[in-house]
């Protein structure tokens, strides 16, 4: 509003300060500005002069009058009694207008409020069983009043008139603000907008010495910044991840997506006729081709037990394919890390000698015949990427997280595994477990593990466990009574729950959005 802005510069030019803003008239209204709402405009003008120190300012607080909904009516259309005695014909001029005719003219409230007053102030009069007018001429008081205290806030009449309004619930009290303005640093009657940058033409042409520049606002608000933020996948994950490490688990590396067939498959007894290792199921590389051999004496170990059987057990006795082991394919579970691992631990079993500080071993603990036979129990864990040639869906994707873990111990026992399992869980915040009985090529017994979903109100799976085959723990070298419990679930399913997600292309994808993900709450431990 530059004119409002010209006309308080131009006041205190010519008086030095505005005492009461209430008595300025905006330029372009016909009264002076002593509304809350013309003294909101003011306030506008005031803060705009006030950036550029044109003027200081003090705010003073009183009580002023507003109109209620219903006074505002009335200043408009108004009021009840002025609109019954408008609806009436004069006298001898027309049918009196009768009750029923004139809720219709006016309204019922209008008809039935209105009437009394209008009788009361002998505007009308009873003619037959309707009513005409008495008076030829009126004045709507009540309409003035409301134009009053709308622009001014309050009625010269003085306060018995204001408490009448206010019990008639047409106006009520309200904090409103004025204002008392005085010359700022930087007064002058010109508004001319000030400079916001220094130009190149400026300088050159010496403007820049006359010009006035605005302010630096410190105060101001910067543009909000965006970061680096993690993915819902990766707070569940590091989530998890503080649940092993408490347990003191370490943590396997699991670096290589790319695994042969050999460790993902042959390694863990899992037959080569097997239909998890079809096309349809895993994703098979075609560059490079092949994987190099495992170490010659663990591969005719295992290739013997698949074939002829061994360690107790007789075996697949079905043909053995050395092409199967050297496929590369992208690994299906980290189980496949899992395998590397095992066999890593079980190497001082084997005799090889290792390097105390690359074992990812607890101490040493008594064989049954009381010599060091090399064994050291491991609790190890990975939480990583895995890949499965899966039909899409909203719950499956071709490449997923898988949380893994795997404990070695002499004499472990399914009950060793059941207990964990509960305590695994209730640290993740899953107080319900139930175990079904299931099949594994690589774990005898198995089982699936089924969590109670208070949001599903029903049970859903979590994961799949079971206590490793000695036909894939003895050609590594284990003791025999050496066990190794191991489990795995998916990372994107406790996530989904979590975060209330239930279609995983709103985790995942080019569908994600990216504000959700970035404000997506802390993960609870
Ligand atoms: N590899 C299994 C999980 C598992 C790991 C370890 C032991 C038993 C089961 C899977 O992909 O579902």
């Amino acid at each position: 509003m530059a004119e409002l802005q010209q006309l308080i510069l131009d006041l205190l030019d010519a008086n030095g300060s505005i005492p009461d803003t209430r008595a300025l008239t905006i330029p372009g209204q016909s009264q002076p500005a002593a509304s809350q709402d013309a003294q909101i405009i003011v306030l506008g003008a005031l803060n705009s002069l006030l950036s550029r120190e044109m003027v200081t300012f003090e705010s003073h607080e009183t009580l002023a009058h507003v109109l209620t909904p219903e006074g505002t009516q009335i200043a408009v259309e108004g009021s009840h009694e002025a609109r019954v005695w408008a609806a009436l014909p004069a006298k001898g001029q027309g049918a009196p207008v009768t009750v029923p005719k004139l809720k219709e003219l006016v309204g019922n409230e209008a008809a039935s409020v209105g009437q009394g007053r209008a009788f009361k102030n002998k505007w009308i009069e009873k003619e037959g069983d309707g009513f005409v007018r008495k008076a030829e001429t009126i004045q709507d008081s009540t309409k003035l009043d409301m134009l009053e205290v709308q622009s001014t806030g309050t009625l010269k009449t003085g306060d018995t008139v204001l408490a009448d309004l206010r019990k008639r619930k047409l106006i009520v009290q309200r904090k409103a603000q004025w204002f008392t303005v005085a010359k700022g640093s930087n007064f002058s009657t010109s508004t001319a907008k000030p400079e916001t940058d220094l130009t190149v033409e400026m300088l050159t042409s010496g403007a820049w010495k006359t010009s006035t520049f605005k302010k630096y606002n410190f105060d101001a608000e910067g543009a909000p910044t965006t970061g680096g933020s993690l993915h819902p996948l990766l707070k569940v994950r590091e989530e998890i991840r503080s649940i092993f490490l408490e347990m003191g688990f370490a943590e396997m590396p699991t670096g290589s997506f790319v695994e042969s067939g050999f460790w993902c498959f042959d390694a863990l007894f899992v037959p080569q006729q097997h239909p998890a290792r079809e096309v349809q199921d895993t994703f098979y590389l075609s560059d490079p081709p092949r994987s190099l051999d495992p170490e010659p004496k663990y591969y005719k170990t295992v290739s013997t037990v698949h074939e002829h059987g061994g360690f107790g057990s007789t075996g697949y006795r079905a043909p053995w394919s050395h092409d199967e082991t050297t496929k590369l394919l992208l690994r299906t579970h980290t189980t496949a890390s899992s395998a590397h691992m095992l066999y890593k631990l079980a190497a001082r079993c084997r005799g090889e000698s290792v390097d105390e500080d690359d074992r990812p071993t607890a101490s040493a603990t008594k064989s049954p015949s009381g010599v060091d036979d090399g064994f050291r129990p491991a609790k190890l864990f990975s939480i990583d990427r895995v890949f499965r040639n899966e039909t899409l869906d909203a719950t499956h994707l071709a490449e997923f997280h898988q949380v893994e873990g795997v404990v070695a111990d002499r004499n472990l026992t399914l009950a060793d595994l059941i207990g964990f399992m509960k305590v695994f869980f209730s640290k993740m915040g899953i107080q319900q477990v139930r175990f079904k009985p299931a099949y594994n090529p690589y774990t005898e017994p198995s089982l699936e593990i089924f969590a109670f979903h208070p949001m599903l109100n029903r049970w859903v799976e979590v994961g799949n466990s079971g206590m490793f085959r000695p036909e894939m723990l003895e050609p590594m070298g284990f003791p025999k009574d050496v066990r190794v419990h191991g489990w795995g679930l998916s990372l994107e399913r406790p996530t989904m729950i979590r975060y209330g997600i239930n279609n995983i292309r709103t985790l995942l994808g080019h569908k994600t959005s990216i504000d959700a993900i970035e404000n997506s709450p802390a993960p609870m431990l």
